[in-house]
């Protein structure tokens, strides 16, 4: 395990503001890259993030910053595909993606299989939930990796205020990751406190990287990424930066427990290092949560199949004919 670095020590090295998307595509020289959308029910949404990174972006000519914006569609029933190609994006039904290979539902699932349908060098995932949000976050993101050969991951980090349903700013968000992710990274990976967002949805990684690390299917594919990244190359492989604020819609509290359970999966898997949660290829495996509300009868059970399993590298398949896309 790879000591503190510089780039992590002290919380976020970089900040957005730092770079333009002109000085960047200077740096840019022959490599391409990839921005990935995943979304599911996301038809209020997602027009405005694909529309804003192609306008700002993405160039006819293919000489822009951003040579592609991929959405991945994750089940939605909404207008999410159809909304998201009229703004322009290319849009994949994560389940049509390599159908050799099965489907399940959830984010990482998206994240994994967008790897069959992408080809940047560079990849860029950003959220298609963002209300208050910039197209500096592509730039920001992509920036350590333009800049700096040793890093593999840039994780965003932002403020991340609690948006009420009246529209009111709540305590500050972050609910999993505050009671869940940081916790779990003091006792196992003390070495990576200086993560701020270890959850942050918006990251950024080289191709190869994230093409060699096993994926959880559900919401456990950000911490994955990020303790892969630091055991296999240590702290100095991981960039923060530092994208100002940013909002997003909000589940419940029960929904965020069967978030919490494929966070505390994914890490467990990797708590005695090793990269990739044992080789990951059980893509359907799920835990049993029992949560309760008060019915008529008392307290009623609710059990859940929470899914917990991971696709495995994907550099470990062949790559996909034409036709399997
Ligand atoms: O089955 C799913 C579920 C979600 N999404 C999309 O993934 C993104 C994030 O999902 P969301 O439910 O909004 O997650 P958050 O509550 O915002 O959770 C935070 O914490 C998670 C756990 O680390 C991260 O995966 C999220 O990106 C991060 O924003 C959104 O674009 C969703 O549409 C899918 O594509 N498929
Ligand atoms: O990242 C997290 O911790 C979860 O997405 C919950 O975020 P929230 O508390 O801001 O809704």
């Amino acid at each position: 395990m790879g000591g503190l670095g510089s780039h992590v020590l002290h919380g976020p090295a970089y900040r957005a503001s730092d770079w333009t998307a002109e000085g960047l595509l200077e740096r840019k020289g022959d490599r391409t890259v990839s921005v990935v959308v995943p979304a599911k029910n996301e038809e209020s949404t997602v027009a405005a993030v694909v529309e804003r990174i192609i306008a700002d972006f993405v160039r006819a000519d293919g000489s822009g910053l951003v040579d592609e914006v991929v959405v991945i569609d994750s089940d939605s029933t909404d207008r999410t595909a159809d909304v998201a190609r009229a703004a322009g994006a290319q849009v994949f039904s994560a389940n049509e993606i390599r159908p050799d290979l099965g489907s399940v539902p959830g984010k990482g699932e998206a994240l994994w299989k967008s790897q069959h349908v992408t080809s940047g060098d560079l990849v860029v995932f950003v959220d298609a939930d963002l209300v208050d949000w910039g197209t500096h976050f592509v730039t920001g993101l992509l920036a350590p990796l333009l800049t700096d050969d040793a890093v593999q991951l840039v994780k965003a980090v932002y403020d991340r205020p609690m948006i009420d349903a009246t529209g009111r700013e709540e305590e500050t968000g972050g609910r999993v990751t505050e009671l869940v992710a940081r916790p779990w990274l003091a006792l196992h990976r003390p070495g990576l406190a200086g993560i701020v967002q270890p959850l942050s949805g918006e990251w950024a990684i080289r191709r190869e990287a994230l093409a060699s690390y096993a994926v959880p299917v559900g919401y456990g594919v950000e911490i994955a990424a990020l303790v892969d990244t630091f055991d296999r190359f240590g702290a100095d492989g991981i960039a923060q930066v530092d994208l100002g604020r940013r909002t997003h819609r909000h589940h419940r509290h029960d929904t965020l427990g069967l978030m919490a359970v494929q966070v505390l999966a994914a890490a467990d898997r990797r708590r005695g290092g090793g990269v990739g949660g044992a080789g990951g290829d059980d893509a359907g495996s799920t835990v049993s949560l029992t949560q309760y509300a008060r019915g008529t009868a008392g307290f009623e059970p609710r059990v859940t199949d929470v899914a917990t399993g991971e696709r495995p590298p994907a550099d470990s398949l062949r790559m996909p004919s034409a036709d399997a896309r």
